[in-house]
């Protein structure tokens, strides 16, 4: 395996915490990351890696596959893509690698099967609100209190919108939190390592996009109730009859908060708002 501080001296750089770039140099967890993944026979036949950094972890990713097997490693920063394509340009001569150079909030993501990244912070939620509706096995690093957000159960202070919309899409399962030190340079907070493996949610929501815009609504009254919630949160879920849905709903939901609601309510509501509250298109 190549050594984290040779490709970080290699490429000649020093990671810009200003362009989220936090190189891992623990050949420890990097040793580890990898078998998130296998522990769950996860089809690792085209891995994607969102924020290449110098290459680490895509030497690991490499190792992974069999005969036939792909990865492609999306990175934003010009000299860094223009170093991974010179590191593993046997790779890529190989067919073995694709070296997208660009935003991954913007670039056309390839049929991936799997995903193992160490995201950058600063866009970590909207790369994976990109991922998480392709339905594949991911393993990706986040700062600790956002995977912790993730993962959150009802009840708790850090359930919120964050929690209901992950857990929509996947199960997720923290595996492991990182220390500071194993990044070059240091971030300035802990990290966390979140599994998130694709579910098909116990209950049904037929319109997906006004499910997640209702979620969001209510939460921005976590304190109040449902009822309360629903009427002054309109402008945002878009419900053109707000009081038609607080009239049809159970008195035992409306006297909740977003904070106590478990997914599978939210998703009760939300059918009968689309059935009753006339939501609007957008
Ligand atoms: C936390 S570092 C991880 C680097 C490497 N994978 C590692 O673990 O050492 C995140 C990487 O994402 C890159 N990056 C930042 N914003 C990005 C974006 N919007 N799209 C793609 N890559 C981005 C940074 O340049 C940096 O190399």
């Amino acid at each position: 395996m190549r050594d984290p501080d040779g490709l970080i001296a290699r490429a000649g750089v020093r990671g810009d915490p200003n362009r989220d770039q936090h190189f891992l140099v623990d050949d420890r967890v990097l040793d580890r990351l990898p078998t998130y993944l296998e522990e769950i026979d996860a089809d690792t036949s085209h891995l994607l890696e969102i924020g290449g950094g110098t290459g680490a972890l895509t030497d690991r990713l490499l190792a992974m596959g069999d005969e036939g097997d792909h990865v492609t490693v999306v990175e934003r920063d010009r000299d860094l893509a223009e170093f991974l394509r010179e590191e593993f340009a046997a790779e890529i001569d190989a067919g073995d690698l694709t070296v997208i150079e660009g935003d991954a909030l913007e670039v056309d993501l390839p049929a991936f099967t799997a995903s193992l990244s160490n995201l950058p912070y600063g866009v970590s939620s909207e790369i994976t609100f990109r991922l998480l509706p392709e339905k594949r096995s991911l393993v990706l690093m986040f700062q600790r209190e956002f995977a912790e957000r993730m993962v959150a159960e009802p009840g708790t202070s850090e359930y919120g919108r964050l929690s209901v919309s992950t857990q929509h899409y996947a199960e997720p399962e923290i595996v492991e939190t990182i220390p500071k030190e194993a990044f070059s340079p240091p971030p300035a907070v802990e990290s966390a390592v979140v599994r998130l493996r694709p579910r098909n949610p116990d209950y049904e929501v037929d319109e997906e996009e006004f499910f997640l815009r209702f979620v969001k609504a209510l939460f921005t009254q976590r304190r109040k109730t449902i009822r309360n919630a629903i009427r002054n949160t309109a402008h945002i879920s878009g419900l053109e009859a707000p009081e038609a849905v607080v009239d049809a709903a159970d008195e035992d939901v409306l006297r909740k908060r977003a904070d106590a609601m478990a997914p599978t309510e939210f998703a009760a509501l939300a059918k009968l708002a689309v059935d009753v509250g006339e939501p609007c298109e957008d």
